[in-house]
């Protein structure tokens, strides 16, 4: 029975904009994506019966149909018709519910697991066609790196470079539902767009000052809103001195960015007594 590991890494949103709601129900955003390299490990084993078991070092994940692994799991199987079974087990090291794009990076890394196992041949288009129907950020977190994503976040541009910068990445123990904090989002009042064009040419330039003057999320006043504190730890990254500091996504993560080691290491010691859920990373 072959056996396989895949890494799924989280995303943080370096620019988050809202243009308008849809029909459907979906927003058109335009944001900028960057992978860091805080990961979930996901290790695929060939099973004899044709059947998907899931197994996780959490012990509140589902291990049914509600887990995006199964459905990711579940679609490949259809989509080329296979007859096999698989065991997943997620090693999860992303919080959960954070704004980090954690199951649906769980989803990408089974798309590309399962492609490579059973030798499907498809390319990343193809895989990132599929995991468009298991959830918005599944697309990009199938290449990962950076990109801009329009659309409802599966229209993806993918930028070619490497941002090489600290993220410091906090989260309080509180889930927050992308859903909700996008039907709170009031888009006529929305001072501030953040310019994902700007932030690109910031990237290309490599200045941390021009990066951090770029950050911006619209979706960051509905969650400080809806939980105060996460307000709060964004103001505590500043006071430590952090050139750069946004919410990720829908939250209620927080990350902060600098080209610094010793102040990467040193705000993530500070940060560490407010927030239980503290990681020092890169992006890649
Ligand atoms: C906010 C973002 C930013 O990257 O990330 P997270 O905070 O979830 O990590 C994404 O837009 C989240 O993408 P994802 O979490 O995949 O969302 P989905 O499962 O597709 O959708 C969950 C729900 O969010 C709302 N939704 C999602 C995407 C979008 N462009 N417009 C929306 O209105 C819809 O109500 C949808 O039913
Ligand atoms: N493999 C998975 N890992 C984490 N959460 C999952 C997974 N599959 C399904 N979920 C569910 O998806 C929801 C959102 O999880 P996650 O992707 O971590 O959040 P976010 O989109 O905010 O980054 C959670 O409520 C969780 O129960």
């Amino acid at each position: 029975m072959r056996l396989l590991i895949e890494k799924a890494k989280a995303k943080i949103n370096l620019t988050l904009d809202v243009k308008y709601k849809r029909s459907d129900g979906y927003h058109e955003v335009e944001m900028i994506m960057q992978t860091v390299d805080l990961y979930d490990r996901l290790v695929f084993q060939e099973r004899e019966r044709d059947e998907i078991v899931l197994t996780c070092n959490m012990p509140y994940i589902p291990l049914d149909d509600r887990n995006l692994v199964y459905r990711a799991a579940e679609l490949i199987k259809r989509e080329f018709a296979i007859h096999k079974g698989i065991h997943v087990h997620i090693e999860k090291k992303i919080p959960v519910a954070a704004g980090l794009a954690g199951g649906s990076s769980d989803a990408a890394a089974t798309l590309r697991g399962l492609n490579q196992l059973w030798q499907l041949g498809a390319t990343y288009e193809e895989l990132e066609n599929v995991g468009a129907s298991i959830g918005s950020d599944v697309p990009f977190c199938i290449r990962g790196g950076t990109a801009v994503a329009r659309g409802r976040g599966e229209i993806l541009e993918h930028l070619p470079i490497q941002p090489n910068f600290w993220v410091i990445l906090a989260k309080l123990p509180i889930s927050v539902s992308t859903a909700e904090v996008y039907r709170k989002l009031n888009i006529q009042s929305i001072a501030d767009h953040p310019s994902a064009i700007g932030m690109i040419h910031a990237l290309k330039s490599g200045d941390i000052q021009q990066i951090s003057g770029c950050l911006g999320n619209v979706l960051e006043s509905v969650t400080f809103e809806m939980h105060p504190e996460v307000a709060v730890l964004k103001n505590q990254f500043l006071k430590f001195g952090a050139p750069g500091v946004l919410m990720s996504g829908s939250g209620p993560t927080v990350f902060a960015i600098t080209d610094r080691e010793a102040k990467a290491v040193r705000i993530y010691h500070a940060i560490r007594g407010y927030s239980r859920d503290v990681f020092l990373t890169r992006c890649w």
